[in-house]
């Protein structure tokens, strides 16, 4: 490009090419920004609050004829809100979203560590625990929003263990719960009830008296991926103020090279 015209680019407005008129009559349902890290703040049922770190995904529909969204506008939306984004705040910024990216429909997910103190079985031991949970909210005419978790147990297989002289195969597994409610739900009270779910939790810390207790309470509580997905199921239903939900089991076998998985989803409105 020759210096002369460099110069005319220069001195004209700057073109937004976004706004510009796409011709193929294709609307796009989600458009946006994916894995923004940022600091959030989630209620914790003992201190109140929590700080932490959040991978945040931001989309909006886009109609037909415009070429691109305003992904500047994204962040900018997160800055507005720094040091308050918090689950009471996910509607407004959802509302924001709307109207600066004029959408009809907005989406904000966000996967983040939470921390929760944990007493050894035994020992009384504490230490913090973490586990990876999930905000999903929407906003189109009505606000929906969807709480996960991931939470990991022991799991002893029942069949190896009455099969086998000695001992059982067992493994970490992670039980993936996702919920809709009517009334607030601390995320430590769900993932106690996850946690009765599998042979035994899991600790980051454990002495030796509560290593024997773990290994003989998993030995005594052996389960399958589908007994965890339907004692979860048992418990979730019997939960009146989740209206929705989904349980997940994924075993990572100890004995196999894949995993053994198991899924129950229920809608109760
Ligand atoms: N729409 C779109 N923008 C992209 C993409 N990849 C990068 N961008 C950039 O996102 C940046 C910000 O775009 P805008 O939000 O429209 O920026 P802006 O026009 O300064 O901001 P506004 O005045 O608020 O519209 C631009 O530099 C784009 O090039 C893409 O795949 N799609």
């Amino acid at each position: 490009m020759s210096k002369v015209t460099d110069q005319n680019k220069e001195a004209q407005p700057l073109t937004d090419v976004q706004l510009t008129r796409d011709t193929r009559n294709i609307p796009i349902s989600k458009v946006g920004v994916k894995d923004v890290s940022y600091p959030i703040v989630v209620m914790d049922k003992n201190k109140k609050f929590q700080n932490t770190i959040a991978r945040i995904n931001m989309y909006v529909d886009l109609p037909h004829h415009f070429k691109g969204t305003h992904m500047s506008r994204f962040v900018e939306i997160l800055n507005k809100y720094r040091e308050e984004i918090a689950l009471d705040k996910l509607e407004l910024i959802l509302a924001t979203m709307k109207e600066k990216l004029g959408a009809s429909n907005a989406h904000l997910e966000m996967e983040f560590p939470y921390f929760v103190e944990k007493k050894a079985p035994v020992s009384k031991a504490k230490s913090l625990m973490e586990y990876t949970c999930t905000f999903s909210a929407s906003l189109s005419d009505t606000f929906d929003f969807v709480l996960g978790i991931k939470v990991p147990v022991t799991s002893l297989c029942p069949c190896s263990k009455e099969l086998s002289s000695y001992g059982a195969h067992n493994q970490r597994s992670i039980m993936t719960v996702q919920v809709r409610y009517s009334e607030f739900i601390w995320i430590e009270d769900l993932i106690e009830v996850i946690e009765e779910c599998g042979s035994s939790p899991v600790y980051s810390l454990l002495k030796r008296e509560d290593e024997k207790f773990v290994t003989e309470r998993a030995y005594e509580n052996p389960r399958f991926v589908e007994d965890m997905v339907r004692e979860a199921t048992v418990r979730l239903l019997s939960m009146e103020n989740i209206t929705w939900f989904s349980i997940e089991a994924e075993n990572f076998e100890s004995i196999h090279k894949h995993s053994a998985y198991a899924a129950i989803e229920r809608d109760k409105r």
